[in-house]
């Protein structure tokens, strides 16, 4: 099976979004990112609604919260039978376990718990904002990593990183932790607002879980090209 691509829907306009969707071939199965802007604005009903239509949805709400708040809104969302969602790695180990078992707690008997991934820095810090504005003392690089053996210990599924952290600290996990990477931007693509940046085929070489792309697709002049591009670089070498 393929590694997951999230095309992240960041529409101010559910009827943009849907326009978006219904342009591309294969919908069933496809993997989306459904985030704070849409849910929002639509709430669980617009879940509800991509997951009726077989959509497998990342929802990207990146709570960030004292852990009472976090285990009772990770209860609320693990009724939306989504298959994973985020919580601020900076909250703490705290924070991320009660986010764990409220997500054990509100899931429906029966049904898979949805994966809990934890932010680690943003890829939009780069290592001069990290160190002046955040005023922390270890290289980005180790920052991150420092980060997500907080998260594995407290319970979470996996990380949201960069694609350039990944090589460096893959082997201290275990298999099925997962490294999701933002930050995918296509060769001659601009960065926009991203730090920290590396092409599809690069993540794959990292060893990257799930690449998350939302530019490069959405606002593609030919979506469905974008989407094939950029899907045939991330998994060149998959097994059929
Ligand atoms: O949690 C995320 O998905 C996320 C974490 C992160 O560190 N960086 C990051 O860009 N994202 C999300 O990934 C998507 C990237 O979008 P593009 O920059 O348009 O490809 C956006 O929806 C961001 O919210």
């Amino acid at each position: 099976m393929n590694k997951p691509l999230f095309i992240a829907l960041d529409y101010d306009d559910q009827e943009k979004m849907w326009l978006f969707l219904n342009q591309l071939k294969d919908k069933q199965g496809l993997h989306v990112k459904l985030g704070m802007e849409m849910f929002y604005q639509y709430g669980p009903e617009i879940v509800r609604d991509l997951s009726a239509k077989g959509y497998q949805i990342f929802l990207d709400l990146k709570l960030h919260d004292i852990p009472n708040t976090v285990k009772r809104t990770a209860h609320q969302l693990a009724a939306l039978g989504v298959y994973c969602t985020t919580v601020h790695a900076l909250g703490g180990k705290q924070m991320i376990q009660a986010a764990k078992e409220g997500l054990i707690e509100g899931t429906p008997a029966g049904k898979p718990v949805p994966k809990l991934l934890a932010v680690t820095e943003l890829t939009s810090i780069s290592e001069e904002v990290l160190k002046n504005e955040q005023h922390c003392s270890l290289s980005l690089a180790d920052e991150v990593k420092s980060l997500a053996h907080q998260a594995q210990e407290a319970g979470a599924d996996g990380i949201i990183c960069s694609p350039l952290e990944v090589k460096a600290m893959k082997n201290e996990f275990s298999d099925d932790f997962m490294f999701v990477t933002p930050g995918i931007r296509p060769k001659s693509y601009q960065k926009d607002d991203q730090a920290r940046v590396a092409t599809p085929a690069e993540a794959r070489e990292n060893g990257s879980t799930a690449i998350v792309v939302g530019r490069p697709i959405t606002q593609a002049a030919d979506p469905q090209q974008a989407y094939e591009e950029i899907f045939k670089d991330w998994s060149k070498n998959d097994a059929k």
